[in-house]
């Protein structure tokens, strides 16, 4: 019986979970990670917290499965992107916190950067366009703020290196100094034609070589943990960023075929093939994954406001008590009766990309009371995930056949079935929660030779429902635009 061990070490969590040889979740531990905000958009980690933690949720497992080390064959690990560490290659000891993907330090930087006319520059080569949301203007800034970095760099002993990097690093005793092509593809100092760190971009920032991991393929030999860690000498043989590990654990392999992953945010990826693209529709082109001399790629448009607008009903309106009440509050009613709920708070992101925009609540009238506001609330998300799977399809050139879902708010089949009927496409949920953790496992297990192929590890997980549109294609058409109206896109824009 075969047993692979995923690490999922995401921004507010660390999990560890054991799969085996039929891609099923024998168990799963889990540990909150905190986060700092030392000034206004800052958000810090303590990279420390992060590793230990990580191996604690690892251990705390093995004796919950009452498990031996050596009975798990390989480690697959996945991780929050773009957030930066850097350390002492000497102590191994990090000179700052990790400056997390969501901290916005580098904004004004990066405003310069478009300015310039850099932002063609930075997507032809990296497939980003330039935003303090990616590794690279962090590093920036350290070498720049944090008190001896520049020194330390100069000497080849400052390592930078995101989530992944710094948890191989550690648990290999810092034998494999190493990332893979989906986590270096984030950092936009990758350059995704080459499949290397870009020598221009990397001066342009003043960064050196000598400072960053080696590049592998996502299925790979990274070293083994270190024998004293969790008590035998386990190989790590998968890394994946996050969002490309769920649309492995998705199996969506083929071109046009994606996912969404409805969490705090939604992150839609779609698979484009083995050719970079880069996007004229406001969609990141990003590298999937690496395997076997095959190197896929990925549109992804990223919503900054999915189930944190449900949050917001329930902490800020305190219309609901708990997430899950909003289901039924929103079949209460027919329809939202034409009410939009614009949910801005963080700017429109993919595929429009309007900073500092204010959110607001549309169309409404003396009918219309927290159900509908509810139910405009969940649609908005709906209509967010159009947004960028239409950017998706005009780019690709062919339609998305079915979505593939998973995260929190999957649990709310409204939501499911209004994606369905907006996108005019089946969206599809599986039986397995964790897809995150299990692409990295199938990954692992791939390259850990439990299986030989892909194929192998369809049928898998089972699908656990499917929904279908409902609504017409007019019908979905006409709300489609009262969204675009609302949120002031006019249909040309997306011809
Ligand atoms: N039944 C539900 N209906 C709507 N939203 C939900 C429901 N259950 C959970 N959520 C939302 O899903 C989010 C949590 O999903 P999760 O995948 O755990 O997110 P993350 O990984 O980003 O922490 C929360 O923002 C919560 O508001
Ligand atoms: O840890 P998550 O699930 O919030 O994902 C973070 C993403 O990788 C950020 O790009």
């Amino acid at each position: 019986m075969a047993k692979i061990l995923a690490l999922d070490s995401g921004t507010t969590s660390v999990r560890a979970m054991v799969f085996d040889e039929r891609g099923r979740e024998l168990g799963m531990c889990q540990q909150e990670i905190q986060q700092a905000y030392p000034h206004t958009g800052w958000v810090e980690e303590d990279p420390m917290e992060i590793w230990d933690k990580q191996m604690r949720v690892c251990a705390q497992l093995l004796k919950q499965l009452n498990m031996e080390a050596r009975e798990i064959d390989c480690i697959g690990i996945t991780n929050q992107r773009e957030t930066l560490v850097a350390w002492d290659r000497t102590t191994g000891k990090p000179i700052y916190p990790a400056i997390v993907w969501q901290c916005r330090r580098t904004e004004a930087y990066c405003g310069q950067l478009k300015e310039r006319g850099l932002t063609e520059w930075f997507q032809t080569k990296t497939g980003l366009i330039p935003d303090a949301y990616f590794s690279a203007t962090k590093a920036a800034w350290v070498l720049q703020y944090v008190e001896g970095a520049r020194e330390m760099a100069a000497r080849g002993d400052l390592l930078f290196g995101t989530i992944d990097t710094w948890l191989i690093w550690n648990a290999t005793g810092g034998k494999t100094y190493a990332t893979d092509y989906s986590n270096a593809s984030r950092t936009m100092l990758f350059n995704i034609q080459d499949l290397d760190w870009d020598a221009e971009i990397l001066e342009f920032f003043g960064l050196s070589r000598d400072n960053l991991p080696q590049i592998y393929e996502s299925g790979a030999d990274y070293g083994v943990v270190r024998s004293d860690i969790l008590g035998a000498p386990i190989p790590i043989t998968a890394v994946l960023g996050d969002q490309q590990s769920a649309l492995f654990g998705h199996l969506c392999l083929e071109k046009s075929e994606a996912k969404c992953t409805y969490g705090t945010g939604a992150f839609i990826l779609a698979n484009i093939g083995q050719k970079p693209i880069a996007s004229k529709q406001g969609l990141l082109t990003t590298v999937a994954w690496g395997y076997k001399g095959r190197v896929d790629y990925a549109f992804e448009g990223s919503i900054f406001m999915a189930g944190a607008v449900v949050g917001w009903l329930r902490d800020n309106l305190g219309i609901i008590r708990k997430a899950s009440d909003t289901e039924a509050m929103a079949t209460s009613v027919p329809s939202s009766e034409g009410v939009y709920f614009v949910s801005t708070f963080q700017g429109l992101g993919a595929p429009w990309w309007q900073n500092g925009r204010r959110a607001s609540i549309q169309g409404m009238s003396r009918k219309t009371n927290g159900n509908h506001i509810v139910r405009a609330a969940l649609e908005s998300v709906a209509y967010r995930v159009r947004d960028v799977v239409g950017a998706m399809e005009r780019e690709m050139g062919m339609p998305c056949k079915t979505l593939r879902a998973d995260g929190g708010m999957t649990a709310n089949h409204f939501l499911m079935q209004f994606q369905s009927d907006i996108l005019q496409i089946p969206v599809s949920t599986g039986t397995e929660a964790e897809v995150t953790a299990l692409g990295a496992a199938y990954m692992a297990g791939l390259a850990g030779g439990v299986w030989r192929d892909a194929a192998e590890l369809a049928g898998f997980v089972a699908e656990a429902e499917r929904f279908y549109p409902q609504i017409s294609a007019v019908a979905a058409d006409e709300l489609y635009d009262g969204w675009l109206e609302a949120i002031g896109i006019s249909a040309k824009e997306i011809t």
